[in-house]
């Protein structure tokens, strides 16, 4: 299964944030997506999960060559911010979740087990969402990828709110399920990009990238990241 991107177009305000993207996620892997502020890794986040439109250009889920477009069940965003229901607790809206999806859920575990996924403390489970920190609300959301099981996985900087020990977890469990999947994780920390990530796409002055897979390891490769990375600005 890959997710391609062909031709994406966006612009704000008469700026073209997103010039024509052509790329290809394969499932089987956790993609870095890298860029500096601004760039649009949240606007083409926003498009492929069909919360905005793109003005050109299409995003689609292809098997063995057959084209197909992307449903809601086909993926699961992860919000920089997250946007949760505050007069609900963890429990509740995770209950509420199961329930609703649980004629497309396969494999389904006590809730309880799902917490205990992410190291959830059992007395927080059953306190209002409006008292949750910025990370708990991070790793409720991404409970809901680990009970639904989408194809694509869209995370937006969401490790960063997490405590060293929970993004050590997380990190742990991505890799654990990558291999369903096709994972895309948006991320100003380098060292978390080469480290997590199978592969790193660079979203520079409106198009896309992939940087060569073979120099993950090498010492040099950071610093090319940021010369790329710096090159957008001469561009912009
Ligand atoms: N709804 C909107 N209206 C107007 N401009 C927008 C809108 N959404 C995004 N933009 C602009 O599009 C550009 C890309 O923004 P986007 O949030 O996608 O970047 P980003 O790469 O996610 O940035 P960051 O790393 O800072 O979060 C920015 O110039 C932003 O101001």
């Amino acid at each position: 299964m890959e997710l391609r991107l062909a031709g994406i177009k966006k612009s704000f305000d008469g700026k073209e944030v997103l010039k024509g993207l052509d790329f290809t996620f394969e499932k089987g892997k956790i993609y870095g997506l890298l860029g500096r502020n601004g760039a649009g890794k949240t606007t083409l986040f926003n498009i492929l999960a069909d919360e905005i439109k793109a003005e050109d250009g299409k995003a689609y889920l292809t098997a063995q060559e057959e084209e197909r477009p992307i449903r809601p069940k086909d993926l699961s965003y992860v919000y920089s911010t997250p946007v949760l229901p505050d007069f609900l607790t963890g429990y509740e809206f995770i209950k509420f979740f199961v329930d609703l999806h649980k004629n497309d859920l396969d494999h389904l575990q006590p809730i309880d087990t799902y917490f205990d996924l992410i190291q959830f403390e059992k007395e927080d489970r059953h306190r209002l969402m409006k008292g949750y920190s910025h990370g708990m609300k991070n790793k409720i959301q991404m409970l809901l990828f680990l009970i639904a099981k989408p194809m694509v996985i869209l995370l937006d900087e969401p490790l960063t709110s997490l405590d060293v020990v929970v993004a050590l977890e997380m990190k742990k469990l991505l890799k654990s399920i990558r291999e369903d999947h096709i994972i895309i994780f948006s991320t100003h920390i380098l060292q978390l990009a080469t480290d997590l990530c199978d592969e790193i796409a660079i979203l520079h002055d409106g198009k896309m990238s992939m940087l060569d897979h073979d120099r993950l390891g090498d010492e040099t490769f950071e610093e090319e990241i940021i010369r790329l990375l710096k090159e957008e600005n001469h561009g912009a």
